[in-house]
């Protein structure tokens, strides 16, 4: 059997994530596809989609234009594994910023630029629930998580503020892992398709 991975393609690392989802696969003995999501009628045939980082504004927008949210939203409600990461996280939540069209299908408030000024972009080795070792993680321009449903698992802080969050089969994190060698997260996802 084999996986099927979309990733939302309209702006962001897009060619990381779907990479991070191969090599995820391989280490889980999975056999991954990915595919590039441009336009809709494709979302429907995935099993797994991932949402990546970028600018949560114009992906919101973007998703909008191209039909792609109701699909989106379908995906989640359905249980379908995600994984939603920075300007995908936003995008999925809620968030209070207008400029931001949020799918709230992820029941967490999500602070846009939280990070602010001096400290954009940063790394920070963070402890996740579910990994047995701290995760090395970059943030860019990174939102957080200001407050989450009860469905929602709070899964990493950093100093306080929620950066990840787990609900049912969707992950969300506040920074990107796509970005470095280690595909556990993507690996977190991926679990429950290995039959
Ligand atoms: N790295 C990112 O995805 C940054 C997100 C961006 N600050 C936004 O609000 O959309």
């Amino acid at each position: 059997m084999s996986v099927l991975v979309g990733v939302v393609g309209v702006q962001g690392d897009v060619s990381e994530h779907r990479e991070a989802f191969r090599r995820a696969g391989e280490a889980l003995g999975i056999d991954v596809e990915t595919v590039g999501i441009r336009g809709s009628g494709v979302v429907p045939d995935c099993d797994v989609i991932g949402v990546p980082g970028g600018e949560s504004t114009t992906i919101s927008r973007l998703l909008r234009t191209e039909g792609i949210d109701e699909e989106v939203r379908q995906h989640v409600e359905n249980g379908g594994g995600t994984l939603a990461t920075c300007a995908g996280l936003i995008v999925l939540g809620n968030t209070d910023d207008d400029r931001v069209e949020s799918l709230g299908v992820i029941d967490a408030d999500v602070e846009r630029n939280a990070f602010g000024g001096q400290r954009e972009s940063f790394e920070a080795d963070i402890d996740l629930n579910g990994l047995d070792k701290p995760f090395h993680a970059v943030f860019i321009r990174a939102p957080v998580v200001s407050d989450v449903g009860d469905d929602t698992d709070v899964l990493a802080e950093l100093r306080g503020d929620t950066v990840a969050v787990k609900q049912g089969n969707v992950v969300g994190t506040a920074f990107h892992p796509e970005l470095t060698d280690d595909h556990r997260i993507h690996e977190l996802v991926l679990r429950g398709y290995d039959d």
